[in-house]
């Protein structure tokens, strides 16, 4: 597979212009609603994301719900990139990965290498600011980016992010962004939708970092409090929902399609 050869940042911001949205679909299937099986897992997660695709800038598949459905699950991973891929829909592998260097760089390779399955790739920065450069270098040479964790959306973030070390690593992530040049570049921050309060302070942080903000819907983040994360002219920033999509009303694929509609229609509106 030969990766685009357009950067990632460029991808988001000229989609979401062109299509007028900035949702980000989240594609995380699990397997209690499926009465049919593994079989109804898989069409209707191909049937949301063809449903829903123009209303969202790009695509967000959490590995973990595949990887909970062992080889079978990684498979449906392949297809829904595959899919994706041919709705020139740009893919954020959500794996969340860090380890150290040596590793890092196989993780890099995974999901980020020649036969990616994504475009982009969510990072833990734990284990150092030095386990980042894998994964920044490999995204590089293929056009892809990275998100890193900054201020998860999650309650108990607070246990290991507050007392400066988000900050910390929000400066790192702008000392690299700095390194690309003019604009947004490469290395991109994860930033809950469900802290509105601190979007304003995150995006001066790192005026260069394409933004990922998870927690719309499901998690109780509301579209009209996210208009300080997104640079002048609502570009710079992606607001993703999964379960609020995919399972807005059951597995009706209607609902689905009619609830990223909604979700791009309220960021558009708070954007106005
Ligand atoms: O990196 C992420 O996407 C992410 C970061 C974060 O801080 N919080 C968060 O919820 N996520 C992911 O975003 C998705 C949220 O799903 P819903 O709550 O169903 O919309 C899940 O795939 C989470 O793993």
């Amino acid at each position: 597979m030969t990766p685009d050869p357009t950067p990632f940042a460029q991808r988001l911001t000229e989609r979401s212009l062109s299509l007028a949205t900035r949702l980000c679909l989240g594609l995380d299937p699990r397997p209690d609603p499926y009465s049919g099986g593994r079989q109804e897992l898989r069409r209707h997660t191909l049937e949301v994301l063809d449903a829903c695709a123009p209303y969202v800038v790009c695509v967000k598949p959490q590995v973990a719900f595949y990887e909970a459905l062992g080889v079978w699950g990684m498979q449906v991973l392949e297809e829904v990139c595959a899919a994706a891929r041919s709705l020139n829909l740009p893919i954020i592998v959500d794996a969340k990965r860090g380890d150290i260097g040596s590793t890092a760089a196989a993780y890099a390779q995974a999901w980020l290498g020649g036969n990616h399955a994504g475009d982009a790739l969510t990072v833990n920065p734990f284990l150092g600011f030095e386990t980042l450069t894998p994964f920044v270098d490999t995204a590089r040479a293929n056009g892809g980016a990275v998100f890193v964790l900054v201020k998860t959306s999650n309650p108990g973030q607070a246990d290991l992010q507050s007392g400066g070390v988000s900050e910390q690593v929000a400066a790192e992530v702008a000392r690299l962004g700095a390194e690309e040049g003019e604009g947004l570049g490469r290395v991109g921050a994860v930033i809950g939708a469900t802290h509105p309060q601190e979007l304003a302070h995150w995006r001066a942080a790192m005026p260069q970092a394409p933004l990922l903000l998870p927690g719309l819907g499901a998690q109780g983040a509301r579209a009209a409090d996210l208009v300080a994360a997104f640079l002048p002219g609502g570009t710079g920033a992606v607001v993703s929902a999964s379960r609020g999509i995919q399972y807005a009303a059951g597995l009706d694929v209607s609902a689905a399609r009619e609830a990223a509609r909604g979700f791009r229609d309220e960021l558009n509106a708070a954007l106005a």
